[in-house]
């Protein structure tokens, strides 16, 4: 199994269980989950979920990173101060599909407290089957990376 494979799944309190439909759902399609939870229900802090799924990403251990928060915003914000993470908060397929067309994200990430468990797979879905198409949209995400400094 090559990093290639392997996706990395964490949220925070508010989404456990939306979390672990999705690891069923992409272990179903072939992929190796490496699910970092939390498992337990108390109230956790998102930024050090966020942090700790972008870093396996960052550093090629893990092809894609999948995160979770209530809004799905918050832990973007959080893996998106890791240099190399171009990670979207989609709660529509067809950014879910965008993101990799265009912006050639590595993480997604999705609100449990704002998308139900049909359109939540839909947009797992839609995410992990688009490739990047390169040409003028690598220009662009090169701009990204340069911002990083
Ligand atoms: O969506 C989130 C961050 O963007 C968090 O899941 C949310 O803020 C947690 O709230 P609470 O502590 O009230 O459960």
């Amino acid at each position: 199994m090559t990093a290639k494979d392997r996706i990395v799944l964490s949220s925070d309190h508010a989404a456990i269980e939306l979390r672990q439909t999705i690891a069923a759902h992409i272990e179903a399609r072939g992929w190796t989950v490496v699910d970092i939870g939390p498992t337990t229900p108390e109230s956790t802090h998102y930024p050090r979920h966020g942090e700790a799924a972008a870093r396996l990403v960052a550093s090629g251990d893990c092809r894609f990173g999948i995160i979770l928060c209530g809004t799905g915003q918050g832990i973007m914000m959080a893996a998106n101060k890791i240099k190399g993470i171009r990670c979207g908060a989609c709660a529509d397929t067809f950014s879910a599909r965008m993101i990799r067309q265009h912006n050639d994200a590595n993480m997604l990430s999705i609100g449990a407290r704002v998308v139900g468990e049909g359109l939540a797979l839909d947009i797992v879905d839609a995410f992990l089957t688009a490739d990047f198409e390169g040409g003028r949209h690598a220009t662009r995400v090169e701009m990204i990376a340069a911002l990083e400094g």
